[in-house]
């Protein structure tokens, strides 16, 4: 008979050679063995993760960089985890990081069929009415977004030394206007988007669509997979850049169980850790300390 851990390194590697995504992602047990972890694997509470720790595949040869948007360049999430733990609030139920790791980085209608139907609210709340009840509280909430530590000085970089750079989020376009409208210079450096409402991002995270479609956006792509480096926050994202092929470096919240940065390349507690050489790309010539 299995133990659990063996069953989950059962279940991993299955999943990951026959290049499926799943419909939701299961974290690893805590304490998960080494030898499930493919590639780098990083505690939270250890800050970023060691430079020998990024795997060689993609190290050294990045010339696109992808960025994710809510919770990586946007502190956004925050938004989505007040509202909805006002709405469960009323149910005399609370809204847990289990839940909130499962929901983040996916389309609206996708977060909201989990959240009715995983708290266990479904027969009170349809996932339509949650997205119509939560729209209110948020609309007034995107406009005052403010942006992650790290992330204004990480494009600029970029975009001076000339690596093209995009977003690929789930955020559909209104709710994108409605955040970034307080950063419309920085966000006019992306050589394009690719929001959740796209005809070419048929699913969403951690579907590899929109990671693929914004591939296909630069200039000259699509552009090789193992030539793109993304930043992703969410788990769903994470293993949406991996399901695209694509390196990827994961800076989540610190609340997130750490079981769930076992897919990443890397990760950083901030995007002020992050080192541009150690992928090939031109080092930053200050000093964020
Ligand atoms: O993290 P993003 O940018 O893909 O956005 C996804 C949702 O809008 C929020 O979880
Ligand atoms: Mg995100």
């Amino acid at each position: 008979m299995l133990t659990t851990p063996t069953r989950f390194v059962a279940l991993r590697i299955t999943f990951r050679s026959s290049n499926k995504f799943p419909i939701s992602i299961a974290p690893f047990p805590k304490g998960c063995p080494q030898k499930t972890v493919i590639r780098a694997s990083a505690n939270l509470q250890t800050m970023s993760t060691p430079a020998a720790a990024v795997t060689d595949a993609g190290r050294g040869s990045i010339t696109h960089v992808i960025f994710d948007m809510d919770g990586l360049l946007l502190d956004t999430e925050k938004f989505y985890t007040e509202v909805q733990e006002k709405i469960l609030a009323r149910y005399n139920k609370t809204f847990d990081w289990s839940l909130k790791a499962k929901m983040m980085g996916r389309k609206a209608i996708e977060a909201a069929r989990l959240f009715v139907d995983e708290s266990g609210i479904s027969d009170s709340l349809s996932a339509e009415e949650f997205i119509v009840e939560r729209e209110s509280m948020l609309q007034d909430l995107f406009p005052t977004s403010d942006l992650m530590p790290g992330a204004s000085r990480l494009l600029r970089h970029l975009h001076g030394k000339g690596i093209p750079i995009c977003i690929a989020t789930g955020t559909h376009t209104r709710h994108f206007d409605l955040k970034t409208q307080r950063h419309r210079e920085l966000f006019s450096l992306m050589h394009h988007v690719v929001r959740g409402d796209d005809p070419e991002v048929k699913q969403g995270k951690p579907a590899p669509d929109g990671f693929l479609a914004a591939s296909r956006r630069f200039e000259d792509g699509p552009v090789y997979p193992q030539k793109v480096l993304v930043f992703e926050d969410a788990p769903s994202g994470v293993q949406a850049a991996k399901n695209a092929g694509m390196n990827v470096i994961m800076v989540p919240d610190p609340r997130l169980d750490k079981s769930y940065c076992n897919v990443a390349d890397q990760v950083l507690a901030s995007l002020l850790d992050f080192k541009p050489e150690e992928w090939g790309l031109p080092s930053f010539q200050d000093s964020h300390n």
